[in-house]
């Protein structure tokens, strides 16, 4: 290569840290361990799937990664920044699991699925046209817009899981971590949504999904990490038959009642700690 060429030379960019790492980490519920060591990293853009059974731990290592449970021992860094102080969360969007019922605090469904937006506001400020247009846009994605009025609690339980994962997207964050996405909801909902996170990761978000089953996603997940009894199985392709959890008979207990008892389980909206 002529000295030329070599001046011409572009540096490489810097390389992109993980969007999530956990390193060690240790979570534990009066004493005990439930999370026991798991270390991982997500890559910028990558969709992984984070599996395994009733009480391994898949929803608790989700709310470590973002805070909402602390460490007993170990490490998160979120792009980069360790946990404590990373405080760019408008660029993480969570779907929790629907929580208990009666939590909640009435609102509209439109007003929770704006509360996505408060991490990228500035205190008191009031939305922009812009904001507004995401609410509508993600309203629109998850089929709600005609509901946008109605009280949340006014909604079946696959409705709300759809309001969660609208509040998500309003955000317009780029990297989310979503606990049973898909669960409760009805099969056609389930695609469109499957073709909402297929094209969020075509954008290059970085997504992170606790499942039970991969059912309509399946053709996304090309990284599986499978938990068992709060450590790392698998981190890999997505073990076969993965598919046995969505036939007949498989023991697996949904944490989500569907539309029929949705009713009364109102979405518990958490916001990430921030110190
Ligand atoms: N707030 C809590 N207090 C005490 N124990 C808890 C709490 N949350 C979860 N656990 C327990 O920790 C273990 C792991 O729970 P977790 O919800 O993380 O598992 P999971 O793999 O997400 O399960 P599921 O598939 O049922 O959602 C379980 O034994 C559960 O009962």
């Amino acid at each position: 290569m002529s000295a030329e060429t070599l001046s011409q030379a572009r540096p490489a960019p810097p390389p992109q840290p993980p969007a999530v790492r956990v390193r060690d980490a240790v979570v534990s519920y009066d004493r005990r361990p439930v999370v026991r060591g798991v270390s991982l990293d997500i890559g910028a853009g990558e969709v992984v799937a984070v599996l395994g059974p009733n009480g391994s731990g898949k929803s608790t290592l989700l709310r470590a990664i973002l805070g909402l449970v602390p460490l007993t021992a170990g490490t998160v860094d979120l792009h980069g920044t360790p946990l404590r102080r990373f405080t760019e969360w408008a660029r993480i969007g969570y779907v929790p699991q629907r929580l208990s019922a009666g939590g909640g605090v009435p609102a509209t469904v439109r007003e929770v699925v704006a509360s996505g937006q408060v991490a990228r506001r500035r205190r008191l400020s009031l939305p922009t046209t812009e904001d507004r247009a995401a609410v509508t846009e993600a309203l629109e994605t998850v089929g709600l817009l005609h509901r946008s009025r109605d009280s949340v609690h006014e909604l079946s339980g696959g409705q709300q899981q759809r309001v969660l994962i609208a509040r998500a997207l309003a955000g317009r964050p780029d990297t989310f971590l979503m606990d049973e996405p898909l669960a409760g909801v009805d099969a056609a909902s389930q695609q469109t949504l499957a073709d909402t996170i297929a094209a969020l990761s075509g954008r290059g978000a970085t997504v992170v999904l606790v499942l039970h089953e991969l059912g309509p996603l399946e053709p996304l997940i090309g990284r599986a990490v499978v938990l068992s009894e709060g450590t790392v199985g698998h981190d890999g392709a997505p073990p076969r038959p993965f598919g046995d959890c969505a036939r007949d008979g498989h023991e697996h207990i949904h944490p989500h009642a569907d539309a029929a008892g949705g009713a009364s389980a109102l979405p518990t909206i958490e916001v990430p700690r921030r110190d």
